[in-house]
């Protein structure tokens, strides 16, 4: 099944500052698709901290709130980290759609880290529409996947 497909639960979005351009670009996307999204902050560019957002975002997708995540600050390390430390979150840095594809397919990715800072506007709209696109594969991938909470 496509993401895209799934409009019974929210996307759930959180930036910093350094994300919240592109976080317009991914509410533009969403919002000339239908796809509804729930936004957890940052709510402008005033200088803020990424773990403040990424933790209620990924309690969000946690507890089935929202479905995907998707988390941005200026390289997209900051906010991957912090989404990551949740046991059921398997947060991607993802900055080309090849990487976004294999996220999803490979790694089924249940949140999209994006580095806001280092992509045009074009490259966040390829990035978002592979990963909502791709389906995971499962099979050999599945097992991998679920040998990843410690
Ligand atoms: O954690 C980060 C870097 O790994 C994020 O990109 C932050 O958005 C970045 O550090 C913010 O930088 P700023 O100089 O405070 O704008």
């Amino acid at each position: 099944m496509s993401l895209f497909d799934n409009t019974e639960k929210p996307i759930g979005l959180a930036s910093d500052h350094a994300g919240y351009a592109a976080k317009q670009v991914v509410i533009r996307l969403l919002t000339e698709k239908g796809i509804p999204f729930k936004d957890f902050g940052a709510y402008s560019e005033e200088s803020s901290d990424y773990a403040d957002f990424a933790h209620p975002l990924a309690i969000a997708v946690e507890n089935g709130e929202c479905y995907p995540g998707i988390a941005i600050c200026g390289s997209g390390n900051g906010i991957n980290m912090a989404m990551n430390k949740h046991r059921n979150i398997r947060s991607a840095l993802c900055w080309n759609r090849e990487i976004a594809t294999l996220a999803r397919a490979h790694n089924d990715a249940n949140v999209l880290a994006l580095p806001g800072r280092m992509l045009t506007e074009q490259e966040i709209y390829e990035i978002l529409v592979a990963f909502l696109n791709t389906p995971f594969e499962g099979g050999r991938h599945e097992r991998r996947v679920n040998k990843i909470p410690c």
